[in-house]
Order: C-alpha cells, then structure tokens, then sequence
C-alpha cells in the first residue's frame, strides 16, 4: 500500500514520522477556497479537497489530507496574508480563548474508499503588551493564527484543552482512530 501525504506542512511530515509510517510527501495544488461558515464543515471541507487533489493524480495510493483554522470571536482564521494582518489577528486573539479545528480526510480513489472527520482543542493565549505583539507579528506567516505552540520562543499560548498536536496542524489521536477506520473499511 502506497500512503502519501498530501501536504507541505513540515508539522504534519514530522508528526506522521514519528508515528512510524513510511509515507510519500505530495503536496496538494488545491486553491484553499471553501464557502462554509462553519470551521469544523470548512476544515473537513478543506482536507478532503486536499487529498482528493493528490488521489486523482495517485488513484491507487492512500492519501492523507488535512487543514488547521483558528476560531475566535465568531471569525474563521486562516494564515495571515501579510505582516499587518498578522498583527491584526495576534490583536484580536491576545488574552481570548480560542478553538483550533483540525480537518483529516483519507481517501483511496480505485478503492473507492474515503473517512473524514475533524478534532478541536480550546486555546488560551497569554495577554501580551503592544510591544510583545509587535515582535510577535510576522513571525509566523506560514501558521493559522499566526502563532505557533511548537516553538518555544513564541510565549503566546497558555493553556491548551484537548490535543496539543491537533494545534500544531495534525491531531494524533483522532488520526488514529479514523485511520484504524479506513484500514477496516
Ligand atoms: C495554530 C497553529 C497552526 N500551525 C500550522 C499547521 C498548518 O501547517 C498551518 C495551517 O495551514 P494549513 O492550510 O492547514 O496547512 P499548510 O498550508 O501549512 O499545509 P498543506 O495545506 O500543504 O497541508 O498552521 C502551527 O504549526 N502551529 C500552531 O500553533
């Protein structure tokens, strides 16, 4: 069985390591567009999208897709799209609790087979000073939320309820049951 992740995120290729599979990294081509008002229909929404990208183009492998948002205040946060809206989104996370929803698809087109599902854990971010914000802005563009827990330096995260890889874009206990699913599929 050839399994490939369909994803850029380095997050996702070390978590996926770590559990032991040998996996292919194929990054999905899918434009991230999705109407749903909804995080946990527009993470699920994405993450089919993005293994669906890569299974048509690998139709007998397994693929793995997934994609993170951070919600707060009834506002759907992706990656911020430059420096200013970094600093806007860190603004309006500072000091709230937030939820951070993961969506995992896996598919396998020639068989015909494909489970998705999401996983959410609950954020408190620290109150920082404007200064702290400042430093803060810009340093993580590639991230929803513009922050990252992973990284020790970044001080903003106090608190997080549920699963702590779920933040970090690939949330390891779900994966497993839902992969445990497929397999029996
Ligand atoms: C909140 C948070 C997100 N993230 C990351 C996980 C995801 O990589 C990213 C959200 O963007 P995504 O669009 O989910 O993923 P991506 O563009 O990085 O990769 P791909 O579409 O190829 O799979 O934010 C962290 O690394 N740390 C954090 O604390």
């Amino acid at each position: 069985m050839q399994l490939v992740l369909a994803s850029k995120s380095p997050r996702r290729i070390a978590i996926l390591k770590e559990l032991g599979m040998k996996f292919d990294i194929i990054p999905s081509q899918a434009p991230e567009n999705s109407r749903k008002k909804r995080p946990a229909a527009r993470v699920k929404e994405l993450a089919v999208q993005k293994a669906f990208d890569v299974a048509r183009k690998y139709p007998g492998a397994v693929v793995i897709g997934a994609d993170t948002l951070v919600y707060c205040k009834g506002e759907i946060i992706g990656k911020p799209k430059d420096r200013a809206d970094a600093l806007r989104i860190l603004k309006k996370l500072n000091g709230a609790w937030q939820s951070v929803y993961t969506g995992v698809c896996v598919m396998n087109l020639q068989e015909q087979k494909m489970l998705f599902g999401h996983d959410v854990s609950k954020c408190k971010a620290r109150r920082l000073s404007p200064q702290e914000l400042e430093h803060l802005a810009g340093k993580h563009m590639d991230k929803a939320g513009a922050y990252a827990v992973q990284d020790t330096d970044d001080p903003f995260i106090e608190r997080i309820v549920g699963s702590r890889s779920n933040v970090v874009g690939f949330p390891v206990e779900f994966f497993q049951k839902l992969f445990k699913e497929f397999l029996a599929l």
